[in-house]
């Protein structure tokens, strides 16, 4: 039996060998790999099938490693991985001990920049392209791939805006499906969708033209002729280029083309059909982005005040359904967190209560805009802070697990976890309540625990928290969701009457009452977060004790100060000491 063309490629010298005409058998080859190993493991899939010919058109013009190429946001980068050395280990992408779900500099050469968060490829390629000029490097190629959803962001625009005044040589290629997660929004992307349909824009009154790049396009990004043409042309124009191509996110496969918002990470699928397995969750609790949204939608109802903003995460975090019942309501800005933060910041200004939705990773990049324009002028926004703790698959960037170190230290920010969805609910609740500071909510990635989440809402007073199991001997105080694998560690020890267990739902104010109360009960301390150690959760318990002068043993369970890869939520809680078995281990020292 013949070889199929992928089996002899190990690396970009192997493809190089190739003729032309070869290469489109090979990107349904790769298509295909991409399809089968995807199905059963899982990961995000619409985006790198949609530059298949892309990825291989770059491989075989340019000299990677040597020539730079680097990815955007990363997750279109299966098919680079799999050219560069890593088909044999594809298999265990975005799993524990295996290979990571984005480019990273530490597992390939040819992954010349660490990427997860968006908008990052044009000043990493700029750096590298100055840097090279600088050592005086002329033939170096510096190439940068960027979505038409992250190039809107902020930081490409800084970048393009310094790239044009330069002379780097810099070639930044704009792949232009015209959705991100959710389908794009803004000005920038009616320009592009005007410019594919008129041509003649494109030559006159083109933005890029305009901050000094050498424009070419639009072409159509799954044609290897064009492809090839334009690439090979480019290589040899000095200076910022920028080559604008066009794409369809999911390419080749027929559902995945259909569905691209649901198609971007299915989960699992059947390889031949497309078709995502169904799995019947009716029995299982809501996933808190759900509570979130759907409780929206309720305090919205009430609360006319109410409006609800996402930096492009509309499905993720659930504000679609605010976005469907009150479009004039809800506002997806693209990716931009930082716009999103003051966007918030000035309508709370005007009398309006706005929910301001990220996920804890990315409100990173909005940190200015929370102290500067929010903390700072004492202004009520409500973050509602989701995948907060460890995510699982998507690894070190996407962990959730700096926030509330970052927040806790934040004048006017009060910050709290609720501990199951009714928590949530009701926290929520009372932050419309004509709460006159800003607050941010933490909430994990997935499902909660509750059959019985919708029940009447009830504010929660500032700064309490709540005793779930009363002992004599070790307490242990948990912040958020976390409590779930507490309660489980304790009830291991039954029948038992030596460990306690607290709540304290908010970081900040702390319930001093409550913690006199347990530091006067027991002997020894634990705390329990789903983030950071450093300057957390546990740091502000022992700062209170600090304070009183309390001598109780203290033991903080939580991230330890390393950045954590990827795998299951349930291994890297096992890992960093936070998973229930691991707790019952700590807990069981004390007694
Ligand atoms: C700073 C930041 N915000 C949000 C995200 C979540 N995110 C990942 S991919 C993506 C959409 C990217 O769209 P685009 O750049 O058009 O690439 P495509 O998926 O279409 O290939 C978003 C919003 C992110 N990775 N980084
Ligand atoms: C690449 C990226 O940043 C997003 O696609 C992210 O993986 C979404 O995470 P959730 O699956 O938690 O929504
Ligand atoms: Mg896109």
């Amino acid at each position: 039996m013949s070889k199929s063309l992928l089996e002899h490629i190990n690396c970009p010298e192997d493809l190089r060998k190739l003729k032309p005409s070869e290469l489109p058998i090979l990107a349904k080859e790769l298509r295909r790999f991409i399809i089968d190993i995807v199905a059963t493991k899982e990961g995000h899939l619409g985006a790198s099938l949609g530059v298949v010919e892309l990825t291989i058109a770059l491989h075989y013009l340019f000299k990677t490693p040597e020539d730079l190429l680097v990815w955007d946001v990363g997750h279109q980068a299966y098919g680079h991985k799999i050219l560069t050395q890593r088909k044999d280990l594809f298999h265990t992408n975005r799993q524990l001990g295996g290979l990571s779900g984005f480019p990273k500099r530490s597992e390939s050469e040819y992954d010349t920049f660490g990427v997860g968060h968006s908008s990052t490829s044009i000043s990493a390629a700029l750096g590298m392209a100055l840097a090279s000029q600088l050592k005086g490097d002329q033939q170096k190629q510096h190439i940068a791939v960027i979505g038409d959803a992250s190039i809107a962001s902020g930081m490409a625009f800084e970048a393009l805006n310094h790239a044009g005044v330069t002379d780097a040589n810099l070639l930044v290629i704009l792949n232009d499906n015209a959705i991100g997660i959710d389908p794009s929004v803004g000005a920038l992307k009616a320009y592009l969708t005007k410019v594919k349909g008129d041509k003649k824009l494109a030559a006159q009154n083109n933005i890029i033209k305009a901050l000094n790049f050498n424009y070419s396009g639009p072409i159509d990004g799954h044609n290897f002729d064009e492809l090839l043409t334009e690439l090979e042309r480019l290589k040899s124009v000095k200076g910022p280029k920028f080559l604008h191509v066009i794409t369809t996110k999911g390419k080749g496969l027929k559902q995945a083309e259909e569905n691209q918002v649901q198609y971007h990470a299915p989960g699992k699928f059947d390889k031949v059909s497309g078709d995502v397995l169904s799995v019947n969750t009716d029995h299982l609790p809501l996933k808190y982005q759900d509570v979130f949204g759907k409780t929206l939608v309720s305090l919205a109802k009430e609360n006319k005040k109410i409006v609800g903003i996402t930096p492009a995460m509309l499905t993720g975090s659930s504000l679609k359904l605010l976005f469907e019942t009150y479009p004039d309501r809800a506002f997806d800005v693209g990716i931009a967190e930082q716009h999103a933060v003051t966007l918030a910041a000035g309508m709370a200004t005007q009398g309006l209560i706005p929910f301001c939705t990220i996920y804890s990773t990315f409100l990173q990049r909005a940190y200015d805009q929370v102290i500067h324009d929010v903390a700072l002028q004492d202004l009520p926004v409500v973050f509602c802070i989701d995948r907060a703790g460890l995510v699982g698959e998507d690894g070190a960037t996407h962990h959730g697990v700096f926030d509330i170190a970052y927040l806790r230290c934040i004048p006017n920010l009060i910050v709290c976890a609720p501990r199951n969805e009714l928590e949530l609910r009701n926290l929520m609740y009372t932050a419309q309540l004509g709460l006159k500071h800003p607050i941010a909510i933490r909430y994990p990635r997935g499902r909660g625990v509750l059959s019985a989440w919708e029940q009447d809402f009830e504010p929660i007073a500032i700064g309490t928290g709540v005793q779930l199991e009363k002992g004599t001997k070790v307490a242990v105080l948990s912040l958020g969701a976390i409590a779930v694998n507490c309660t489980k560690a304790i009830e291991q020890l039954k029948p038992n009457h030596l460990v306690g267990h607290y709540d304290l739902r908010f970081v900040k104010p702390l319930d001093e009452n409550l913690l006199h109360d347990i530091f006067k009960d027991y002997t020894h301390i634990i705390t329990v977060e789903d983030g950071a150690v450093k300057g957390g959760f546990g740091t502000a318990i022992l700062e209170f004790a600090n304070q009183h002068a309390y001598a109780n043993t203290i033991k903080i369970l939580g991230v330890p100060d390393r950045f954590i890869n990827h795998g299951t939520v349930q291994q890297l809680q096992e890992q960093v000491g936070i998973s229930a078995d691991e707790i019952l281990k700590s807990i069981q020292k004390f007694l």
